[in-house]
C-alpha cells in the first residue's frame, strides 16, 4: 500500500526531511561521546495524567493530561521542565525490525517514544513543536522475549481501539512501568519521524531494552490503518528508516 513506500517520497511534500537533523539514525556506539555535565534522568509522571488511548491510524497512542506540570521529565540533557504529552510506539511487519533507531546497525523488535514538549518556554505543544528545544522524547527499545505485564496493560486493550479514530478512556496509568531499571541514555539532536518531520526534538534513547513477546506485537499488527468505512488494512509497520548524522555527536552519560 502507499504509506508502505511513504518514506520515500516524504522528502517532495515535506523539503524538511532532506533536512540536517532527521530521525532516526544508526547508533554507532563507538562514535559516541561521554559527556561528564549529562545529569540523571528524573521522570516524575502521576498516573492520574493518563486519560485516553487512541489508535490515530499510524500508532497507537496514550494521551496525557498536559495542561498543568503534573507529569515532566527534567533532568538527563535538558535545562528545565518538559511536560508529559503522550506515549506511542513503532513496530514492524516481523520481530526481527521495528524500532526506528538501530545500535552498530542492529534494529529491535518495537521502540516506545515518551514524548514531553517544553513548557518552561512555550505555551503549548504546537508551539514548542516548532521550536529546536522544543520537544523531548525517550525512546526505549522493545527486545523480543518474555511478554511485558506493565505493556498488557495496553495491549490488552488494543482490541477495543482497532479502527482508525477510536479512542477509549485510559487511566491511572504511569508510563514509568514501561522504563527499564537502569535510565543510561545517548542523547542528540534530531527531529519527529512522521509528517511534519519537525527538527524540534531532543532525543534521549535509552540504552537498556524492555522485553515484548511475538504475541504482544502481534496485538499491535492487528490494528487497522483504515477507517470504520474503508477496506480494512492492518497497520503492519511504522518505523521510518535511519538518516544520515550529517556531523551530529551523540553524547552517553
Ligand atoms: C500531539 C500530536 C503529535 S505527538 C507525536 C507523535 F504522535 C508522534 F508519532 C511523534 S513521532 O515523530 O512518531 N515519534 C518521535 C512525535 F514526535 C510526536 F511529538
Ligand atoms: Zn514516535
Amino acid at each position: 500500500r502507499r504509506e508502505q513506500t511513504w518514506p520515500a517520497h516524504w522528502k517532495e511534500v515535506f523539503p524538511v526531511a532532506n533536512g540536517d537533523r532527521q530521525s532516526p539514525i544508526d547508533i554507532k556506539t563507538e562514535e559516541t561521546k561521554y559527556d561528564p555535565s549529562l545529569r540523571p534522568l528524573n521522570p516524575n509522571y502521576d498516573p492520574a495524567s493518563a486519560k485516553i488511548i487512541l489508535n490515530n491510524g499510524h500508532s497507537t497512542s496514550v494521551e496525557f493530561d498536559d495542561t498543568v506540570n503534573k507529569s515532566v521529565l527534567t533532568g538527563g540533557p535538558l535545562c528545565g521542565t518538559y511536560r508529559l504529552r503522550q506515549i506511542h510506539f513503532h513496530w514492524g511487519s516481523n520481530d526481527e525490525a521495528g524500532s526506528e533507531h538501530a545500535v552498530d546497525g542492529m534494529k529491535y523488535a518495537a521502540e516506545l517514544h515518551v514524548v514531553h514538549w517544553n513548557a518552561e518556554k512555550y505555551s503549548s505543544f504546537v508551539e514548542a513543536a516548532r521550536q529546536s528545544d522544543g520537544l523531548a522524547v525517550m525512546a526505549v527499545f522493545l527486545k523480543i522475549g518474555e511478554c511485558n505485564p506493565q505493556l498488557k496493560k495496553i495491549t490488552d486493550r488494543l482490541d477495543t481501539i482497532r479502527i482508525k479514530g477510536k479512542r477509549a478512556l485510559f487511566t491511572n496509568f504511569d508510563p514509568s512501568c514501561l522504563l527499564p531499571k537502569s535510565l543510561d541514555y545517548w542523547t542528540y539532536f534530531g527531529s519527529l519521524t512522521v509528517p511534519p518531520l519537525l527538527e524540534s526534538v531532543i532525543w534521549i534513547v535509552l540504552r537498556e531494552p524492555i522485553s515484548v513477546c511475538s504475541e504482544q506485537l502481534a496485538q499491535f499488527r492487528s490494528l487497522l490503518s483504515t477507517a470504520e468505512d474503508e477496506v480494512a488494512c492492518c497497520l503492519l509497520r511504522n518505523y521510518r528508516p535511519p538518516q544520515p548524522l550529517k556531523g551530529r555527536e551523540v553524547r552517553r552519560n
